[in-house]
């Protein structure tokens, strides 16, 4: 079997295509224009890249973008500041601080200071108690991007067995909890979980997030299984040529091919979707503080 191939660049433009449409009516109809601020702190270089990423398709979709670049060295009574003033303003739907902040900044203690109705990341504490008990919440962007590509591809994933290896914050956990909420059997598998290659051949949906390059190998996956992969790793590839350096997965992409029925490639899976539901978001966002209908097929 070779797989399908799950193609988030792909998808992520057409769910780009519908917040474009969606903003456009509201525009239209109510005279709001969704706006999306995003804070970045020192000058990590892909950090950088992300937030340009994010500034440029928020314009492209009809949104306002407000891009507030701080110093490292930025104390954290003053990105408070900036955070107490954002929540204040009316103009601003989403709040974004790009992660990961400079050391001596306490991540939790700034993202929890966002207005959780803002919190277009879905990571503040209110949203994260929210999805976890089935209420309206933010809904972090990647796992929101992993949950659309499976329904998307499999329609309905009620009573399917699905494994989520890796169970960050940010990732792991909100991902479990979609699943959940979707009707799945769900395994959290991790670092320390037995017989862990037994674990994911039972799996349908396998969803690998442990920030491992091609810790997964092919033989782990279920025939026809859908794979849904979102590490992001750098590795040396000398076959490129002295010093460079190419992006794989947590999967053993050639390996696992051979047995999923479907499988989002690095890059141009999971990635793309990121930015695509952060913009999805921030039109929720929009709607839920105007009170108009939500968006259909763009929140969990
Ligand atoms: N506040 C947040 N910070 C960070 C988040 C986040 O969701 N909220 N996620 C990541 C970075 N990120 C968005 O911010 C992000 C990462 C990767 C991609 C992406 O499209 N990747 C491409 C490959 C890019 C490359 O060539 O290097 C892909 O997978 O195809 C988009 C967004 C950490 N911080």
């Amino acid at each position: 079997m070779t797989a399908q191939i799950i193609d988030g660049k792909a998808f992520a433009a057409t769910v780009r295509a519908k917040v474009a449409d969606h903003v456009a009516r509201i525009k239209e109809a109510q005279n709001i224009t969704p706006g999306l601020a995003v804070v970045l702190v020192g000058d990590d270089p892909a950090s950088e890249v992300y937030v340009r990423s994010k500034g440029k398709l928020t314009v492209e979709v009809g949104m306002n973008s407000y891009e507030h670049r701080l110093p490292a060295e930025t104390a954290e009574a003053d990105l408070l500041a900036l955070i107490e003033q954002l929540n204040a303003d009316s103009d601003v739907h989403g709040i974004l601080v790009q992660l990961p902040l400079p050391k001596h900044l306490d991540e939790s203690l700034v993202i929890n200071a966002i207005a959780p109705e803002k919190d277009v990341d879905g990571f503040h504490i209110s949203n994260v108690g929210r999805l976890a008990t089935g209420q309206k919440a933010m809904v972090p962007c990647t796992p929101l991007g992993c949950l659309m590509m499976l329904r998307d591809h499999l329609g309905s994933l009620s009573g399917l067995n699905a494994v989520v290896i890796g169970r960050s914050n940010i990732v792991g956990k909100p991902m479990a909890q979609l699943l959940l909420g979707d009707s799945c059997t769900v395994t959290v598998a991790h670092s320390r979980t037995k017989d862990l290659a037994d674990v994911v051949r039972r799996a349908d949906i396998v969803v690998a997030a442990v920030g491992r390059a091609e810790f997964v190998p092919g033989d782990w996956i279920k025939k026809g299984a859908t794979v849904i992969d979102v590490g992001i790793n750098r590795v040396a590839a000398p076959e490129k040529g002295e010093g460079k350096s190419r992006l794989v997965g947590d999967v053993n992409y050639a390996q696992a091919a051979q047995n999923a029925g479907a499988i989002t490639p690095v890059p141009g899976g999971v990635g793309p979707m990121t930015i695509a539901c952060l913009l999805a978001n921030t039109l929720t966002a929009c709607c839920r503080a105007h009170g108009l209908a939500e968006p259909k097929g763009l929140t969990a």
